[in-house]
């Protein structure tokens, strides 16, 4: 961040979550690119970060939409998703939601269990319409990432069992209102180790020959999102590795003839473009530390609290000698804290700090706890 830009900060009320969009679109553009290189097709993973500026620049890059409630399927329609590039998880859609994914006419809802597909199957027929499904499938892939974010194991609640596939595609050909179109996969979240996308290619593989020995072939394979970003050095990688990562679908998976591949991508694309902006309100000298307490708390940006997350913490307007603070916020729970033990340069009431690689799951899991208040949003020009 340039001088001019802290000095603006200077001038906002805090904390606010900073988008720098030349980040964002520079993200977008080689994450688009290298999708285009192998034909396939890009979605964007709305609950990561569902800004509608942000979602206004994402859908500009001719970006799919990929939703998890029936509200994004609204907001994807409102910021100008094309429905035909709109795809629907979760295990527990409602009625309304389904009617209202049904009315917009999106692309593929990805199904979670036949229970749910069953009253998919029903609303379709009242409103006189066929859907589109594909089934997620829970393919037992461990994606080496944080317990709470990993969703392809067998305990997971998500998608369909191994065991459960067969019938559940028997049970969906025979639903006069469903439309199988395809698979989709989704085993988790900020996957640092490629080598887990190239365990699940070969899992699909094994899945799909399976199904052809049944004479199914599938014309759509979803792998979900999951690509992780560099918490520890953002600028060691500001965008991620798209080229690679594509790349191992490219080698390991073989794609039956005429098959497209579909991508659900959110922190990967949003995450580094986003900083929460915060005030220090008070340094506190306790018997072992110090603390930095912030006017940012857990409610503005909850990953710490909740997984323990890693993120950068900077000093945006004092320089010099450093000391060991835990920086935590104001908020009545001992697990709002930022960082504990982080070498900050001596730091003092109403300084600007910055929390780095904010864009994905911080503004959107923002909650008013303690009644207070969301955290605004600003852009670089
Ligand atoms: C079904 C589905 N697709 C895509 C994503 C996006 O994942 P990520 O932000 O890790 O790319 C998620 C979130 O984990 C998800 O649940
Ligand atoms: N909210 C999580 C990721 C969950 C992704 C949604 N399935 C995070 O901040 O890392």
């Amino acid at each position: 961040m340039n001088i001019e830009t802290i000095k603006t900060f200077q001038t906002l009320k805090t904390p606010f979550y900073y988008y720098d969009t030349t980040l964002l679109q520079a993200t977008l553009q080689a994450a688009s690119q290298a999708a285009n290189e192998h034909g396939f097709n890009l979605h964007y993973a709305i609950k990561a970060n569902a800004n509608p500026h942000i979602l206004d620049i994402i859908q500009s890059h001719g970006i799919g939409a990929d939703c998890v409630s029936g509200n994004e399927v609204a907001q994807a329609v409102a910021s100008g998703f094309p429905s035909e590039q709109i795809v629907y998880a979760g295990v527990g859609k409602s009625d309304e939601e389904i009617r209202l994914a049904l009315e917009k006419e999106i692309f593929c809802f990805n199904c979670e269990s036949l229970p749910e597909i069953e009253v998919i199957n029903m609303l379709a027929g009242e409103m006189g319409k066929k859907a589109s499904v594909a089934l997620r499938v829970n393919p037992n892939v461990d994606a080496h990432t944080h317990h709470y974010i990993t969703t392809g194991i067998e305990e997971n609640k998500f998608g369909f069992y191994l065991y459960d596939l067969d019938h559940a595609i028997t049970a969906c050909r025979e639903m006069e209102h469903i439309r199988l179109i395809g698979l989709h996969f989704h085993i988790g979240s900020q996957i640092t180790d490629l080598t887990v996308f190239r365990g699940l290619c070969l899992r699909v593989n094994e899945i799909q020959s399976r199904l052809k020995e049944r004479g199914i072939i599938l014309p759509h394979v979803n792998f979900g999102g999951g690509l992780g970003i560099n918490y520890d050095c953002p600028t060691c990688g500001l965008i991620p590795d798209f080229a690679s990562y594509f790349q191992i679908f490219a080698d390991f998976f073989e794609a039956q003839p005429g098959q497209q591949l579909h991508f659900e991508l959110g922190r990967s694309l949003v995450g580094q473009c986003g900083s929460l902006i915060s005030r220090v309100l008070y340094v506190k000298e306790g018997k072992h530390k110090k603390f930095v307490i912030l006017d940012a708390g857990m409610n503005d940006l909850l990953r710490p609290a909740l997984y323990q997350a890693f993120h950068r913490i900077e000093n945006l307007t004092s320089v010099g000698e450093h000391e060991k603070y835990d920086v935590v916020g104001p908020i009545c729970e001992s697990s709002d804290c930022f960082g504990k033990d982080r070498k900050l340069p001596l730091t003092n009431r109403g300084d600007l700090i910055a929390i780095r690689s904010c864009g994905a799951y911080g503004e959107v899991m923002a909650s008013r706890y303690n009644l207070r208040e969301l955290p605004g949003s600003y852009f670089s020009q």
